[in-house]
């Protein structure tokens, strides 16, 4: 059974223009348009199975991004459907979710809520969720004064801690130092083989095609190829 179906998926954005009150005035007044469509995926379907680990591929402005926000239901397909089943943690944008005025602390719980937890259950992996993010000095602090590396470290040691089914990575890994990535890459790693099912975005192609065994690459918003992650890198570098 399918763990995520996108069926023949469109998103459009609207691209503005107009700078000024003025601009807008004289463009309506010649009728000029204010804005224009821009196709960032079109047409898009593919399904993704239970336990499978897929990399999303492609050059900047390709649709990732927007791909893996419509798998998380941050944004909606303007035509088609996105449907997931099971439990969804996104690690999208750093310290999403997060209130700046709040402490670690406070962010922990709250996070958890939203990805779905009890606060029992974040009670009894509080301790674990701060160790593995190697930032407790700072856990009574208010996030707002992080750096976007301890941002991401707590970020990413909630959503790891949480009982998810499908677990989504946009680029941010990219925010940690070198000894924090390759923790997170193992407990990545973990998860898969539990039988988690990834979805990878990322542009370290050496990275990606060792941890996925699929991959899609999107081409100016529609799918060029969609098969083993090897392939899909080589096509990037040709
Ligand atoms: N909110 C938005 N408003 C207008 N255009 C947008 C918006 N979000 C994305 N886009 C446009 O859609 C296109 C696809 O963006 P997306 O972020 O999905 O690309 P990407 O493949 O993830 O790129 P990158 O490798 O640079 O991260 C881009 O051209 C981008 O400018």
């Amino acid at each position: 059974m399918p763990r995520i179906i996108v069926d023949d998926v469109h998103k459009d954005f609207k691209l503005r223009h107009t700078h000024s009150i003025k601009e807008t005035f004289v463009a309506a007044l010649k009728r000029k348009p204010l804005t224009t469509d821009f196709h960032a995926l079109s047409g898009v379907g593919f399904e993704i199975g239970e336990g499978e680990s897929v990399a999303l591929l492609g050059f900047n402005g390709s649709g990732k991004s927007t791909m893996l926000k419509l798998i998380s239901g941050v944004l909606t397909p303007d035509e088609g459907k996105v449907l997931t089943r099971g439990r969804v943690a996104g690690l999208i944008e750093v310290g999403a979710g997060f209130h700046p005025d709040l402490s670690g602390r406070e962010n922990i719980y709250l996070n958890a809520a939203i990805l779905g937890m009890t606060k029992k259950e974040t009670d009894e992996r509080f301790d674990e969720i701060v160790e593995f993010s190697e930032i407790s000095q700072f856990i009574d602090t208010e996030v707002k004064h992080y750096s976007s590396g301890m941002f991401l470290r707590l970020a990413f040691s909630v959503a790891i801690h949480t009982e998810v089914d499908i677990l989504l990575i946009d680029e941010i890994l990219s925010v940690g130092d070198e000894p924090f990535q390759k923790k997170c890459l193992a407990r990545i790693r973990e998860l898969h083989s539990q039988g988690k099912t990834l979805v990878v975005v990322s542009h370290d192609l050496d990275m990606v095609s060792s941890l996925c065994e699929r991959g899609i690459l999107l081409r100016g918003g529609a799918i060029a190829f969609d098969g083993p992650s090897k392939e899909a890198v080589a096509l990037m570098r040709a």
